[in-house]
């Protein structure tokens, strides 16, 4: 196995601690899963890329994530997704969109603090190769 595999390996093990502690956070219940398209039937007529918390579990373990900044895409397309199709005026839209940015500020903050820059910077350089 290269250098890199292991610093990939610990960028996995990072990424998944990260999506746990996000997943288990009662705010972003609605985001943990994909959204149920029975229950709301023009989903996939106004978003084009769903994301969800489960999805992106799957993508780390798929070694779909080369670098944190990857990760944090994918979060931010959880909350474009949601603030694209939730934009009334009414207390249910206001309140998720409101979790929607929590859980993009709460996930960026997570990456600044328990994760060391120089570490991300040796991971996009490994990504722009592959
Ligand atoms: C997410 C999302 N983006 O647009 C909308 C609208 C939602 C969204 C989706 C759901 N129902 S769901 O079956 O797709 C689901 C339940 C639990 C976890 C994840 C998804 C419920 C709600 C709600 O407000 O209760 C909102």
């Amino acid at each position: 196995k290269r250098k890199e595999d292991y610093k990939l390996r610990e960028l996995r093990i990072f990424l998944r601690d990260i999506c746990r502690k996000l997943a288990s956070n009662r705010r972003f219940y609605k985001f943990t899963k994909p959204v149920d398209l029975e229950e709301v039937t023009d989903y996939l007529d106004i978003i084009k890329q769903p994301m969800d918390l489960e999805t992106m579990m799957t993508k780390v373990d798929m070694h779909k994530y080369n670098c944190a900044k990857e990760f944090l895409d994918d979060i931010d397309l959880i909350c474009a997704n949601a603030l694209e199709y939730n934009p009334d005026r009414t207390s249910s839209d206001k309140q998720i969109r409101h979790e929607a940015c929590s859980l993009r500020d709460h996930a960026h903050a997570l990456i600044d603090v328990e994760m060391d820059s120089d570490f991300e910077l040796e991971c996009q350089d490994i990504a722009k190769k592959r």
